[in-house]
């Protein structure tokens, strides 16, 4: 009989501490083992198209002990092309199987059993409380923000699993996500956060407070606990459900199902432009000149290149590829680069109560972290949006079907047009006006996205393939 039957645990908040120099779980060389069998089969892991030759196990620190069972954040490196990528994983050990761990079981060393220990909500519940207290643990840090109020009477449940990251929800009040993968210094989810509740804006969740700790000599972001949007749809789902409704209406236009989703794309585009004026006015602008311009649609080849040259779809097409960024290479300079969210799409947004919020301003993952802070053009974020609504149309296939291709295109340019309706009314600039550029941005989306769906979904990689050939083929022309 193992000794993890629910309702024999501790409070949340017996947490004990050990020393740093104590080990608490199994081997380091029979973890690093395991870790190379088991996060293949990992959505938050990026690397699983590449052989796992090596895990290196750079850091153990203990947490603390929750009835048997120790816990102990472990940072771990894995190799990659750009060189070795940094990953943070909160292990468990019990001393017998643990059953109500058995999902998420890493494996066995030593006699003891390893697993993910933030699906632990005696662990989780330590967490949120450590936040409200200000705790330090070894080199971590729990850090509230200033004058938030955490609710930590209630449990945390571990959400979704087709994420970059962990994120764990405590009742309708909070959400702490916690960073899978990590770069040296403050993650942009965190600061922008922060940023965008300092301007007062309406369209993000309230910061909470930060996980944070050294890594490679520089304080940086674990987990960023925020507020929950209690009773929010996201735009996938909501954008997915209309285009449902109109596939299931065989004579109807898009504009005549009741499932019409063009006046919340028009919210939404009004949403994004007001959140693009508050970045703005956060972190300044700049302009980039026609050189720069030049610059920035020489990056798009070499990213495409990059792509092209694990990819095979994208390989094929790169010459194709090299002459549709050329149309854009031929655009004036004056463009405006501001911070960004960086990877917006449906997924990013929340319909709440009162309104559309914004959530992960954390960039594509894949990016580094200097590129992700850096500023951009609006017409990357966008460029996403428009994307996304093309992925919601696809989604759900029939693409060989000519009606429903035909139908899907329908719905996703009616929605693209409300979108960039509702940007231009608040901005003032309508997106369409930098056409060539904008195209520009879709194609080294779609690229980006061939390439996230090769390694994460492969059945999806057809979606944003035909928008790859479309973009070339027509130059973003709808
Ligand atoms: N403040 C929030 N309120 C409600 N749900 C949220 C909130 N933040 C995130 N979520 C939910 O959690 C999911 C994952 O969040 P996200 O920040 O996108 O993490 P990841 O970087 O792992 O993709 C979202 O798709 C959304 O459903
Ligand atoms: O996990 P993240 O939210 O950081 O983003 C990654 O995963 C997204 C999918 O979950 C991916 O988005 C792509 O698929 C969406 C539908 O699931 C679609 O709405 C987006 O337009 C499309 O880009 C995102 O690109 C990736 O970075």
């Amino acid at each position: 009989m193992n000794d993890e039957a629910p309702g024999n645990h501790p409070t949340a908040t017996a947490t004990e501490y050990r020393d740093p120099e104590q080990h608490v779980g199994g081997g380091a060389d029979g973890l690093a083992l395991l870790l190379a069998q088991w996060l293949p089969g990992q959505r938050w892991f990026a690397h699983k198209g590449e052989a796992l030759t090596a895990v290196t196990i750079e850091s153990r620190t203990p947490i603390g002990q929750f009835d048997s069972r120790e816990v102990e954040q472990v940072l771990f490196t894995v190799p990659s092309p750009g060189g070795p990528q940094l990953y943070q994983l909160w292990v468990g050990w019990a001393q017998h199987h643990p059953e109500r761990f058995a999902h998420v079981l890493i494996g066995e060393v030593d006699g003891l059993f390893a697993f993910d220990a933030l699906h632990d909500a005696d662990v989780s519940g330590a967490v949120l409380q450590n936040i409200a207290d200000g705790v330090s643990l070894g080199d971590i840090d729990f850090v509230p923000e200033p004058g938030a109020t955490i609710d930590t009477s209630v449990g945390g449940l571990v959400i979704g699993a087709e994420q970059s990251n962990t994120s764990i929800v405590y009742g309708s009040s909070s959400i702490l996500k916690v960073f899978r993968r990590l770069e040296p210094g403050l993650n942009p989810d965190a600061e922008v956060h922060r940023a965008l509740q300092a301007a007062g804006s309406s369209h993000i969740a309230p910061a909470l407070g930060v996980i944070e700790g050294p890594v490679a000599g520089e304080r940086t972001t674990l987990a960023l606990l925020t507020g929950f949007f209690a009773n929010s749809a996201e735009g996938w789902a909501m954008a997915t459900a209309s285009v449902r409704d109109l596939m299931a209406e065989g004579d109807l236009r898009a504009d005549e199902v009741g499932g019409d989703f063009a006046a919340e794309s028009l919210r939404l585009g009004r949403a994004i432009a007001e959140v693009h004026q508050d970045l703005a006015r956060a972190f300044g602008t700049a302009e980039l000149d026609a050189d720069q311009v030049a610059e920035l649609i020489g990056s798009m080849v070499a990213s495409a290149e990059a792509v092209g040259a694990h990819v095979p779809s994208i390989g094929e097409l790169l010459p194709e590829i090299r002459t549709a960024f050329s149309r854009a290479d031929r655009a004036s300079g004056g463009v405006r680069v501001q911070r960004i969210h960086g990877d917006l799409q449906l997924g990013q947004t929340l319909r709440t109560l009162t309104g559309w919020a914004i959530i992960d301003f954390e960039g594509e993952p894949s990016k580094p972290l200097a590129v992700r802070r850096a500023m951009h053009s609006p017409l990357r974020d966008i460029a996403g949006m428009l994307r996304s609504f093309d992925y919601a149309a696809n989604h759900s296939g029939g693409a060989s079907d000519s009606q429903h291709a035909y139908r899907a295109q329908e719905w996703a340019a009616r929605n693209r047009s409300a979108f960039c309706d509702g940007y231009a009314a608040v901005s003032g600039e309508d997106p369409r006006d930098m056409g060539s550029l904008l195209a520009a941005f879709e194609l080294d989306k779609a690229i980006y996205e061939v390439a996230y769906e090769h390694g994460h979904r492969p059945s999806w990689e057809p979606i944003p393939l035909q928008a790859v050939v479309r973009l070339i083929n027509t130059g973003g022309q709808k």
